[in-house]
């Protein structure tokens, strides 16, 4: 039997897992993902064959690692996916890391690449552990499958200079990798593919607005398929609010939160060095700070439990708006196409409608019906813009990043 390849998608609330036949195209065999992380209790999505489940996991899933060994001992006992019976039923695992520095390209895992990522910990620590930490368990519970890691960072290399540096001292700038990055990349280059296709235009010729809005969340612009701004900077906390995050705030509001920011994080481990800022400002912020929850469904409602919801709802609302304002701009008004995606952005009716009713004076507008309605589960690219005119179209873009 050929071997499979397995893509592995650590994100900050969920771990998706997808095997995919060894052949070209790949075609996905099984798909499987623990979502909740953060909210627990986890929930499990399963889905083989013909076979979809959903049910609530009763273990301790609180950690990336924990939820991808029970992906991965769900899949493999699996008596219906005799494929992938076992570890030697698998090639190649693909990783999706978030901060690969200066890489423009995925890379095979050897001791020398995971050193030098391990030297990127410490720009991303919250974000490269976790997939790092998986990465590190493969290579001792699957010493034989060769790792691959993909990086979010990789398709923002396009980012013109004067976009991507920070005006602070450039020596020390450069010494220290200190520039925008960008994230979420992996996404943004699947959407661009399906999104051009979808239009029926070549892929060098459109310009996109996208948003990628899930428990982390960023906007991009694309002019003739190419990144040339997006909203995370040099970790994934600049730019938008997420589940736990502030987004951009004045970076001085951090001297002055608590006189002990600047200290090391109880969180901290001989691994992982953040400081009490780092970990007040990604993981103790956000939706959660606000409401006491990161689930955005609870969020987006018609009508909001608290007026702290509708605060919430109502500040996501405003820096998007300022992000749609600034790359419509940026792109001299020549925009094929508005798209949302990430978990919020494919499922949020409320939020779609909400955005583009505000976005009238752009020419935006939005087919209520179709917008209710949200994309089929086998629909990759939905339009639903109002009316067939000439302006750009409002698309949801189902995202995936396995692939
Ligand atoms: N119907 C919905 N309305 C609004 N938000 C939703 C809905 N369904 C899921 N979400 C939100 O989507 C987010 C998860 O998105 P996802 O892109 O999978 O996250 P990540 O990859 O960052 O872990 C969660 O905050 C969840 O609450
Ligand atoms: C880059 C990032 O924030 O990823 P995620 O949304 O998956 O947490
Ligand atoms: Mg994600």
């Amino acid at each position: 039997m050929p071997k499979s390849i397995l893509s592995v998608n650590a994100g900050s609330s969920s771990v998706k897992i997808t095997f995919y036949t060894f052949e070209n195209p790949p075609r996905p065999i099984a798909d499987a993902a623990i979502s909740g992380i953060t909210a627990p209790p986890p929930k499990l999505k399963y889905h083989q064959g013909d076979k979809k489940h959903n049910e609530v996991v009763k273990e301790d899933l609180s950690t990336p690692q924990a939820a991808f060994k029970y992906l991965l001992q769900r899949c493999f006992s699996d008596p219906e996916l005799s494929d992938i019976a076992s570890v030697d039923d698998v090639e190649y695992i693909c990783h999706r890391v978030v901060h690969g520095g200066d890489y423009r390209d995925a890379v095979e895992i050897n001791d020398e690449t995971l050193g030098r990522l391990k030297g990127l910990e410490d720009l991303a620590p919250l974000h490269n552990f976790s997939a790092l930490e998986i990465v590190r368990l493969c290579k001792v519970e699957l010493p034989n499958v060769k790792s691959i890691t993909f990086f979010d960072s990789a398709f923002h290399q396009t980012i013109p200079e004067a976009v991507r540096t920070y005006p602070i001292n450039q020596e020390i700038a450069k010494a220290n990798g200190l520039r925008k990055y960008g994230f979420h990349g992996i996404s943004y280059s699947f959407i661009t593919r399906s999104v051009a296709q979808f239009l029926n235009k070549p892929t060098e010729k459109t310009n996109l607005i996208i948003m990628h809005i899930g428990s982390g969340a960023s906007m991009c612009v694309i002019k003739n398929g190419k990144s040339l701004d997006t909203s995370m900077g040099l970790t994934p906390l600049a730019g938008l609010p997420g589940a736990t995050r502030s987004g951009s705030i004045d970076p001085s509001l951090v001297f002055h939160y608590t006189n002990e920011a600047g200290k090391l994080s109880p969180a901290s481990t001989t691994e992982m060095h953040i400081s009490t800022a780092e970990d007040i400002l990604n993981k103790q912020s956000g939706w959660k700070a606000l409401t006491g929850t990161t689930d955005f469904s609870q969020i987006a409602v018609e009508n909001p439990p608290s007026k702290a919801h509708k605060l919430a709802f109502d500040i996501f609302v405003d820096r998007m708006l300022g992000y749609i304002g600034s790359y419509y701009v940026k792109l001299n008004g020549e925009v094929d196409g508005v798209v949302f995606s990430g978990g919020i952005g494919e499922r949020s009716a409320l939020l779609r409608r909400t955005l583009i009713d505000k976005c009238q004076c752009l020419g935006l507008a939005i087919d209520d019906a179709a917008n209710d309605k949200g994309p089929g589960d086998e629909e990759t690219v939905k339009d639903i813009t109002k009316g067939s005119g000439k302006g750009p179209r409002v698309l949801v873009c189902q995202t995936d990043e396995q692939v």
